[in-house]
């Protein structure tokens, strides 16, 4: 990214994920910029890599090349107001918001460069996975770094429609809950057949663990991977058999779905 600034207004979660990604990869310290109300956060920051921060959002935006908007949906409105008259017009604006498009972005910031992204929380150890989406105003270059920044902690996917990103929020945006919940129940599962509870847990962990990784490196699909588990008339087949009739798949199904709804929901409450 040679000499570029990016400013992340809000430095949260998410931000400090990314933020951290990007020092790991050896961008440095001095191109980085974090504005947030919060001082300690400021200070966690500024104590784990060295970046420039401010509680200013307007001074920390100036001079940036790129300004990543890491506040909640429900304040982005305000804080994009707050920016508007502050921004030079060649800047490249990442936003990584739920529920929040590009036309309200545009209408509230006064430029149209503008990347929309969903990353998830597995960004903070770099095994994260975005869905990224750029207006027309966005030149190559810039697609370039939006990417460069969003793979700096996992990996970046292209969308061509921007609708689509309500359906990355509903799979991999809230994803990692879905994960963690199966890990929970599965916890419970051994606990009540008799398991230490950190033993039940950490069975729990490494399986997913292990699984998602296979998942990620084997040449056969998930479907394969689970046929290759599942002995006929064994165990691995009596747990499916009590899954699907329990109408896993279906139930899947309306939660990715009800996540996509609500995010939806939110662009129509959040844009009027
Ligand atoms: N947590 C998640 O799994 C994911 C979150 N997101 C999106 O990322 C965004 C940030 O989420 P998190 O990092 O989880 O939230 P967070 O609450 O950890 O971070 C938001 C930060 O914004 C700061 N802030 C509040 N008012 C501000 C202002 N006026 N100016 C500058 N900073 C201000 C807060 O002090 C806080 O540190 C949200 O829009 C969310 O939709 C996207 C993908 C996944
Ligand atoms: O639950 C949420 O609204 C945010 C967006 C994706 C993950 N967390």
């Amino acid at each position: 990214m040679g000499n570029t600034q990016i400013t992340f207004i809000g430095a949260g979660n998410m931000a400090a994920s990314i933020i951290g990604g990007l020092c790991k990869q050896g961008l440095p310290a001095n191109n980085i910029n974090a504005s947030n109300p919060d001082q300690a956060q400021l200070q966690a920051l500024k104590n784990a890599y060295g970046i420039n921060t401010f509680t200013d959002n307007d001074r920390a935006a100036k001079n940036a090349d790129i300004i990543v908007l890491a506040v909640k949906p429900q304040i982005m409105r305000q804080v994009c107001e707050q920016l508007a008259p502050h921004l030079n017009g060649q800047q490249l604006i990442i936003s990584i918001a739920a529920g929040i498009n590009c036309s309200s972005l545009s209408r509230w910031l006064g430029t149209a460069t503008i990347v929309r992204c969903m990353p998830n929380t597995p960004a903070l150890i770099q095994q994260g996975v975005s869905g990224l989406y750029a207006t027309a105003q966005v030149s190559a270059a810039q697609r370039q770094q939006a990417e460069q920044l969003l793979g700096a902690v996992g990996l970046a996917i292209w969308l061509e429609d921007e609708q689509l990103i309500d359906a990355v929020t509903a799979v991999s945006g809230s994803g990692p809950a879905y994960f963690f919940l199966l890990i929970e129940a599965m916890t419970q599962a051994g606990i009540k057949l008799g398991l230490p509870a950190e033993t039940a847990a950490q069975l729990a962990k490494y399986t997913a663990q292990g699984a998602s990784s296979m998942a990620c490196q084997s040449e056969l699909n998930a479907t394969q991977l689970r046929q290759q588990v599942t002995s006929p008339n064994g165990t691995t087949e009596a747990a499916i058999n009590a899954l699907q009739a329990g109408g896993f798949n279906a139930l899947v199904d309306t939660a990715v779905s009800s996540a996509a709804a609500r995010s939806q929901q939110l662009a129509q409450q959040l844009s009027e």
